[in-house]
């Protein structure tokens, strides 16, 4: 590819070209057969939009709020583990991009730079004001460890905690296994001190992810820290009803990008599931997987998502050209998303509402036409 980048695949497409075969891999891939990783992203495809018109769209924000946290865009960074293997920045450019777009960033527990050198980074970057940074969180089996690092992010001015809970055992990456891959010698887990666990193959293979992980803990981690808590990995309306129930802030409607388990829907599927099962209370929802396009975002804030989370674009960037390849994605995908809600009719992230929306199989020709047209054209018996 010669010329610059103009949607988001093209990132990938680059990528794919200019990264070691075993690093573009452990990006890329989905579990097993990789179908819920394809699905994430047909799942916007199979959902249409209905523009209204004459409606005044001079003006267009695209500005909204996430746990009270003002934000220019409703698009935001999902944690990906390693960005030091697409540049030697890491993470510290990743947050300054984010910084300078005024949107938020998640720092993955498997960084490899620090959280507080990517957040003081970060406050360079934004002259001085304060970066929204959530932290995405690996739950330890040495609970005094996991308590440390929470205590730190709070210290450091990371504003949620995210907890992700679809991770109790790692999914089979395939490209991962034939690569035999590891994280490079040269880059350590920035948040931690090294130990054998903790080494980046150790971390990899998920040594000190506690299984066990369940409820009560979330309990627990309300009583250590006043961050609000974000649960990452919510896939049914009866766990998001339990969220509600042990008061969580917030809900990641996410399957990891479909890195976990094969097989399971789309996000986009479950989405209107979740949102439904935590109305009347004060649970924020957002969604990740497979968003790729302005209109993406369109539809899953029309049904209901608050804002979105990017994950591998988002590296993709990064390995093309550094921070200022994670503003190009951003800015990409924000242009789009704009430009969507000016051809739809909508001058603000509220009022994208579900009746935008319909359901490709909901409309088909046979449909339309039997709905408008049976009556004067059917013969007569
Ligand atoms: C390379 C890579 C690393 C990831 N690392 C983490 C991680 O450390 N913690 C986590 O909660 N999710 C992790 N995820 C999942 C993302 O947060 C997110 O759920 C997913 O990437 C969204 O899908 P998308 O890549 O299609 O945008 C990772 C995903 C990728 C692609
Ligand atoms: C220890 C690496 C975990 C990162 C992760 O969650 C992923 O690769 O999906």
């Amino acid at each position: 590819m010669s010329s610059a980048p103009v949607c988001l695949d093209d990132f990938e497409k680059l990528a794919r070209l200019s990264l070691p075969a075993s690093v573009f891999g452990y990006y890329f891939s989905g579990a097993d057969a990789e179908s819920t990783l394809q699905r994430n992203k047909d799942a916007y495809d199979s959902l249409l939009i209905r523009p209204r018109i004459l409606v005044d769209v001079e003006k267009v924000t695209t500005e909204t709020t996430i746990l009270g946290h003002k934000i220019n865009s409703p698009v935001c960074v999902a944690p990906t583990a390693f960005h030091g293997m697409a540049n030697d920045e890491a993470e510290k450019a990743t947050a300054r991009a984010c910084a300078s777009l005024k949107t938020c960033y998640t720092m993955a527990t498997y960084s490899n730079t620090s959280m507080e050198d990517t957040y003081a980074a970060a406050k360079q970057k934004s002259r001085k004001q304060d970066p929204l940074h959530w932290f995405q969180l690996y739950v330890e089996q040495d609970r005094e460890a996991t308590k440390q690092l929470v205590q730190r992010c709070e210290r450091a001015g990371y504003k949620a905690l995210v907890i992700t809970v679809d991770r109790p055992r790692l999914g089979r990456r395939l490209a991962d296994l034939r690569h035999a891959f590891k994280l490079p010698k040269h880059l350590s887990l920035a948040n931690f001190i090294a130990d054998e666990t903790r080494s980046g193959a150790g971390a990899y293979a998920g040594g000190a992810i506690d299984a066990s992980l369940n409820w009560k803990d979330i309990e627990w981690f309300k009583s250590i820290t006043k961050l609000p808590i974000v649960i990452k990995g919510i896939f049914r309306g009866e766990d998001a009803k339990l969220a509600v129930k042990h008061g969580v802030d917030g809900i990641i409607v996410s399957n990891h990008g479909g890195r976990q388990l094969d097989g399971c829907p789309a996000t986009l599927e479950v989405l209107p599931e979740i949102v439904d099962a935590v109305k009347g209370s004060k649970v924020e929802v957002y969604v990740d997987g497979g968003i790729r396009k302005g209109t993406d975002v369109f539809k899953a804030l029309a049904l209901g998502a608050r804002a979105v989370f990017l994950g591998r674009p988002i590296v993709y960037g990064l390995a093309y050209q550094g921070e200022e390849g994670v503003r190009s994605v951003l800015s990409l995908i924000n242009y789009e998303f704009r430009l969507a809600m000016a051809l739809a009719g909508c001058t603000s992230t509220d009022k994208i509402t579900p009746d935008y929306i319909i359901p490709a199989e909901e409309i088909s020709l046979a449909r339309s036409y039997a709905k408008y047209h049976s009556k004067r054209i059917a013969p007569k018996l």
